[in-house]
């Protein structure tokens, strides 16, 4: 390793496992040759260089996520189950915390937030706008049409 930096993979404090090794993706991506390629799926890292030529989807599929985030054509393809195990083999760390995107878990939650708002999200301008407009539009038939009401007479 050439920098303190570039072999900073190693073990990493930070709220994080001590017992799990941690790369940056930086690093990740440095190996993506037939000599030594990793991949990350699901945020963790495999060092699948021996597995290429085992590989029963060919060799080619997995060069052309080597280095990279391969976990949607991981999964795009429904490995089964026997092939899901086979990663453990092939296991070798997890993605630095510094470098998950949001993706994983919170996806879907964000998706979710922006279809209903009321979740916490922020709203949205045609929302706030929507609010405005009619919340204006009480106001002014309450000013218009309020005054305009018959007085109830009480007869009694
Ligand atoms: C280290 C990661 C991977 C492992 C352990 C793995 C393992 C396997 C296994 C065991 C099969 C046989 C079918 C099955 O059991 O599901 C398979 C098929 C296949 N895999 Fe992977 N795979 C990996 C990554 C990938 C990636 C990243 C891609 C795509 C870019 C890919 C594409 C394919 C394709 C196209 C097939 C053939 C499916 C078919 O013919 O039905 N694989 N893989």
């Amino acid at each position: 390793m050439a920098t303190p930096e570039a072999s900073g993979s190693g073990r990493n404090g930070q709220g994080s496992d001590p017992a799990v090794t941690y790369y940056r993706l930086e690093e990740v991506a440095k190996r993506n040759t037939a000599e030594e390629t990793w991949m990350v799926i699901h945020g963790r890292v495999y060092d699948i260089t021996r597995f290429l030529s085992e590989h029963p989807g060919g060799e080619e599929v997995l060069l052309e996520q080597a280095g990279a985030d391969a976990t949607e054509s991981f999964e795009d393809v429904g490995h089964s189950p026997d092939a899901r195990e086979m990663l453990k083999q092939y296991y070798i760390g997890d993605v630095h915390p510094n470098d998950l995107k949001p993706k994983d878990g919170d996806k879907k939650p964000a998706t979710r937030m922006s279809v209903d708002s009321r979740r916490g999200g922020p709203a949205s301008e045609e929302e706030v706008l929507g609010r405005q407009a009619l919340s204006g539009f009480v106001k002014f038939q309450q000013k218009v049409t309020l005054p305009k009401m018959p007085k109830i007479k009480r007869t009694v």
